[in-house]
């Protein structure tokens, strides 16, 4: 059988893309998108509140259906996948969010493990939850986000920063070929929030060069700063494709001017 991770093609590719949430006919929050990104790419996704960055991101993860159009995500189109195809999709993407999902009572090392429940099965979690596998592994990853000596804490005692790193964490031990971030870092300070992105376009990147981020932001800055190409919606549609290096203020003004209503 032929590993998937040797897939060739794109990371994501999207083709006419259209998502309208009340049926065709309806307002669009994507309008005829195409978009394709390769493996190893650092992508922002940027534009004002409302543009579908997060409608984007659901495509990419089959939670969001098209209207009409095509998507590809790692070889597999999400709408056409069978329950089972879908799963395994999903166990080669990231999610890192604004929310982080973490089970605050339990201790760091259990919510580093739940990167594994795509692959262990229902006996080896729980077992994992008396007492915790794959220790090393779970330290390891605490130690390449900087927060090693967090291993047996409990994580809702950690700083809102350290959470986010332990989310990172998950993601590293998960080890997905796509990494999707909605917002990731919109509850942290501007100094924590730069850490972070850094950590995440970094240490991500490090071990598997040809893992892809998908990442939406609010701040434009951070996008330019640590992301390779920036991508700016503006209602429903792409205005702005364009490597970070060559992104000017003038390009920023025309995404964010205000616009009159739809
Ligand atoms: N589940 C939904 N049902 C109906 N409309 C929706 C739904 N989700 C999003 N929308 C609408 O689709 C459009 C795009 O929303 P989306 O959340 O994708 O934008 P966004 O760029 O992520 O916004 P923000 O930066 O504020 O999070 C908006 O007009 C929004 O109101």
């Amino acid at each position: 059988m032929t590993d998937p991770r040797a897939e060739p093609g794109l990371a994501v590719s999207l083709q006419d893309l259209t998502v309208s949430y009340g049926g065709r006919g309806g307002r669009s929050a994507l309008d005829g998108i195409t978009l394709h990104i390769e493996p190893g790419e650092r992508v922002a996704l940027v534009g004002p509140s409302g543009a579908g960055k997060s409608t984007l991101l659901g495509l990419c993860n089959g939670t969001v259906a098209p209207t009409s159009g095509q998507v590809q995500v790692l070889g597999t189109d999400p709408t056409r996948a069978s329950s089972r195809g879908l799963r395994a999709l999903r166990s080669r993407i990231g999610s890192v969010h604004q929310h982080l999902n973490l089970v605050g009572p339990l201790r760091v090392v259990h919510n580093v493990n739940a990167g594994h429940l795509g692959n262990w099965g229902r006996w080896r979690a729980l077992r994992s939850l008396i007492r915790p596998l794959q220790v090393a592994e779970a330290g390891e990853a605490l130690d390449r986000v900087g927060i090693a000596d967090h291993l047996h804490q409990r994580t809702d005692r950690l700083s809102g920063g350290e959470q986010q790193r332990v989310a990172l964490a998950r993601v590293l031990v998960q080890d997905p070929d796509l990494v999707l971030a909605d917002e990731p870092v919109s509850s942290l300070d501007p100094a924590r929030a730069d850490e972070v992105m850094g950590l995440l376009c970094g240490v991500l990147s490090q071990d598997r060069p040809r893992r892809t981020l998908l990442v939406s932001l609010h701040d434009f800055d951070l996008a330019v700063r640590h992301c390779d190409r920036v991508v700016g919606l503006r209602q429903g549609r792409v205005v702005l494709d364009l490597p970070a290096a060559e992104v000017d203020a003038q390009a920023r003004e025309r995404l964010y001017e205000l616009e009159p209503d739809r």
